[in-house]
């Protein structure tokens, strides 16, 4: 049976990146995803958004919607501080069983609790299931239909506080248009605009940060 794309990536990881090296992970893949096959990692240039984003929270709790390989799991947790940890769900189990893969490999698996399912089922069991208290970030970069929904589900779960940020990829390509419409008019967010490219490509996309007011 012909390898996937996802299962390619991993084992090229496995075969040119050092074991316990978050950085060389991160890099391997985007030298493979730039140079032999696309794939929808968050990428090196809205990467470094999203690690300058992580550094200025510093989160304890941090929360990623849409794990895919564990590019951005990886990216996320090699900053976190010692007892910080990551949950990043992931709903499709093909995907989820190579992200485990990726992440033990890059050393992290001490920080990221990887969990898999519908988002919408996930995030009413964080507090109880998870013992979550609140949220310090949520990276949103599943199905773009989902991050207003999901951003909505939530504060109606309590688990965000005042200082709580958002940070959304896409969301100009593919686009998250109805989320950037009710984070910008509402009164509980106040929101950042950080324009960039889709990932690898020369296409223009941007993240959307949005800090939770209370
Ligand atoms: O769809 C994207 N990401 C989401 C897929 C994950 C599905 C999940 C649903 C779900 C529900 N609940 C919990 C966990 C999860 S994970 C995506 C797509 C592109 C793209 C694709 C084609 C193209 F031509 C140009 C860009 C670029 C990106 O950076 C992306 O992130
Ligand atoms: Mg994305």
């Amino acid at each position: 049976m012909n390898q996937s794309k996802e299962q390619r990536i991993l084992n090229f990881v496995l075969q040119n990146a050092v074991r316990g090296d978050p950085c060389s992970v991160v890099d391997t893949i985007d030298k493979y995803c730039s140079q032999k096959e696309w794939a929808m990692n968050v990428g090196n240039e809205k990467g470094e958004i999203l690690d300058k984003t992580v550094e200025e929270v510093n989160p304890s709790v941090a929360l990623e919607l849409g794990t895919y390989c564990g590019y951005s799991a990886v990216r996320i947790s090699r900053l976190l501080k010692a007892g910080a940890r990551l949950l990043t769900v992931e709903f499709n189990p093909e995907f989820a069983a190579i992200a485990k893969q990726m992440i033990e490999f890059a050393g992290v698996q001490d920080k990221v609790k990887l969990l898999e399912g519908p988002s919408e089922e996930i995030i009413p069991q964080l507090k109880k299931k998870y013992e979550v208290d609140t949220l310090d970030f949520v990276f949103l970069d599943h199905w773009k239909d989902r991050y207003r929904p999901d951003t909505i589900l939530l504060q109606e779960c309590n688990l965000l506080r005042k200082g709580s940020v958002l940070l959304a990829d896409n969301v100009i390509f593919p686009g998250a248009p109805d989320f950037l419409d009710y984070v910008r008019k509402s009164p509980h967010f106040q929101c950042t605009y950080y324009p960039s490219h889709l990932e690898y490509m020369q296409v223009e996309d941007a993240m959307e940060k949005a800090v939770f007011l209370g």
